[in-house]
């Protein structure tokens, strides 16, 4: 059997790594099913052909903002994208009209002030870079051009960032559904006390 169609000698591909999850590196031989490769941290590594996957060289150096752009979607590729963006603290990064997002443990708050929710207020999907805000606001959008009731669907591990994605939905809902009053109390504080209960 010939080597898969787009591995060769001399290509850039991703290896299983006991420690890094995935390594990249470069084949440098070739033995039936067998390559060696020579990985990014200096070593030479043995793997079964099926095992590699492509690694794509000509991604931008900051990754790609939206999964679709990458060459080859792949496990190693997609965690790599992450990885790159979380780097240059770029939380968030669609594959197409879901949104990922990175847990920062850390407060980036010039990502979601004041000036954020206005320039995200009706922008169309994808004109600005991916955020919770964008999500929030195309399905308020829907909501409302449809006349019918709206979900957004937060998920993830423990710990991953629900509780404060939620959060930043409601804060951001709460902001479209604009200030009137009912009951004493504004429109964003009814919403925000909601919050406060998840
Ligand atoms: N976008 C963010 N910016 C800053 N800190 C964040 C962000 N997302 C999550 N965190 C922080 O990470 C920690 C865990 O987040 P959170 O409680 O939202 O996780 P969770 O997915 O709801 O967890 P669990 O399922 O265990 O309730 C919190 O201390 C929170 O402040």
């Amino acid at each position: 059997m010939g080597l898969p169609k787009n591995i060769v000698i001399g290509s850039h591909v991703w290896v299983g790594d006991p420690e890094l999850v995935w390594i990249d590196g470069q084949i440098i031989n070739v033995n039936g099913e067998e390559a060696e490769i020579q990985t990014s941290n200096g070593k030479t590594v043995v793997a079964n052909l099926s095992k590699l996957h492509p690694k794509d060289m000509e991604n931008p150096e900051g990754g790609v903002d939206d999964m679709i752009k990458l060459e080859n979607l792949h496990e190693p590729g997609v965690l790599h994208n992450l990885a790159t963006r979380f780097k240059i603290n770029e939380i968030y990064t669609y594959t197409g009209n879901i949104l990922i997002a990175i847990n920062p443990f850390q407060r980036l708050s010039h990502l979601y002030d004041a000036s954020m929710m206005k320039r995200y207020k009706g922008a169309p999907f994808g004109e600005l870079g991916p955020h919770v805000f964008t999500i929030a606001d195309v399905a308020y959008r829907e909501m409302i051009n449809e006349g019918k009731s709206n979900s957004i669907l937060v998920s993830g591990e423990s710990g991953a960032g629900k509780t404060e994605t939620t959060k930043l939905l409601m804060r951001y809902l709460a902001y479209l559904g604009g200030h009137t009053a009912a009951g004493g109390r504004t429109v964003e504080q009814q919403v925000l006390e909601v919050s406060w209960m998840i």
